[in-house]
């Protein structure tokens, strides 16, 4: 644990008013589902990887239901190179050949996937760790990305190999296992008309589960406060219209661009609130779910 309150009363008297504070937030979503996007620089260590597996506990514990989506794409990287395999992005978006989306769903089907239940079982809740594949929970086709030349100004399709979006989400699945007590984790993984494995971006993922599911909030945990202006200092809010302003001037780039681009869709597809924060703050997604105090970046509509 993080806190020492050592023997100071005062200290204990602190935390008790903190825990009657939350008790309006505890209403307002109690039997709602909230979910989070749990990114792979977020996983950093096992000390926090741990105070998110508690924190989610205590959201089941609290009447919320929480979905994990978890990423994993710096552990991709890892294993890719490991198995000599080179890769390289395009927007934010892995480029992935047929040898890659094996890697990618080992990595992220097997590893990761079962590491984060592991630790939420362990917290006291009862995970259970699947991905776009079972219960035919994602159906997915491939992506088609488009850009235009800055100098003809032509726009052409790029080909991002087997990169998925999702098609179609089973939410009755989810709401099965929501109803069970179960606490979905689920590996960002996707299966075609033909069978074939899609590679899905983990914040595209979430959004479309969050859609879906008519989730009351989308949390994006990574590893930046939030979105950064060009100095570097933290948004707490932003429209759509500023959002796609930041991107058009290059100060959004890489793989914050799937994430605004989920936030917007999602926000459009009816999720009350899309935020992206800092995973590496311990609770902060405590503090972003139970107190009026936002630590990260809101996304909402102009
Ligand atoms: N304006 C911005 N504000 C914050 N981060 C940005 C911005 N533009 C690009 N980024 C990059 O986006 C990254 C977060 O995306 P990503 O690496 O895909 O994280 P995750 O693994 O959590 O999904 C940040 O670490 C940062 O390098
Ligand atoms: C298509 C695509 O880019 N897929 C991602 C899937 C994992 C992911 O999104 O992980 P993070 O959330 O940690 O970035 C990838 O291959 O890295």
């Amino acid at each position: 644990m993080l806190t020492n309150h050592a023997k100071d009363p005062r200290k204990w008297l602190r935390t008790a008013g903190t825990i009657s504070e939350a008790l309006p937030f505890m209403r307002r979503y109690s039997g709602k589902t909230i979910v989070i996007k749990y990114g792979g620089h977020a996983m950093g260590n096992s000390e926090l990887a741990d105070i998110f597996a508690r924190d989610i506990v205590l959201l089941k514990q609290v009447g919320i239901n929480p979905i994990v989506v978890h990423g994993g794409g710096p552990q991709i990287g890892d294993m890719l190179k490991r198995m000599a395999v080179n890769s390289e992005f395009v927007d934010g978006l892995r480029v992935t050949d047929e040898a890659t989306v094996e890697i990618v769903e080992m990595v992220l089907s097997g590893r990761i996937n079962k590491s984060i239940t592991a630790a939420i079982n362990k917290a006291g809740g009862t995970a259970i760790g699947i991905s776009g594949k079972d219960g035919s929970l994602i159906k997915a086709r491939k992506l088609q990305r488009t850009v235009r030349d800055p100098d003809s100004n032509i726009e052409k399709v790029l080909d991002l190999g087997f990169v998925g979006e999702p098609d179609e989400i089973n939410p009755e699945f989810l709401q099965k296992l929501e109803t069970s007590g179960m606490i979905p984790v689920i590996a960002p993984i996707g299966f075609g008309a033909d069978g074939e494995t899609y590679n899905i971006n983990a914040d595209t993922a979430a959004g479309a589960i969050a859609a879906a599911v008519g989730a009351s909030r989308l949390l994006m945990m990574t590893d930046v406060a939030g979105v950064l202006d060009k100095e570097g200092v933290l948004i707490p809010e932003i429209t759509f219209q500023t959002a796609d302003e930041l991107r058009r001037n290059g100060t959004i780039s890489g793989g914050m661009i799937p994430k605004i681009e989920t936030c917007i869709s999602t926000v459009e597809g009816g999720v009350n609130a899309a935020v992206i924060l800092d995973g590496r703050v311990p609770h902060g997604m405590l503090l972003e779910i139970f107190t009026d105090c936002g630590i990260g970046t809101l996304i909402k509509k102009d």
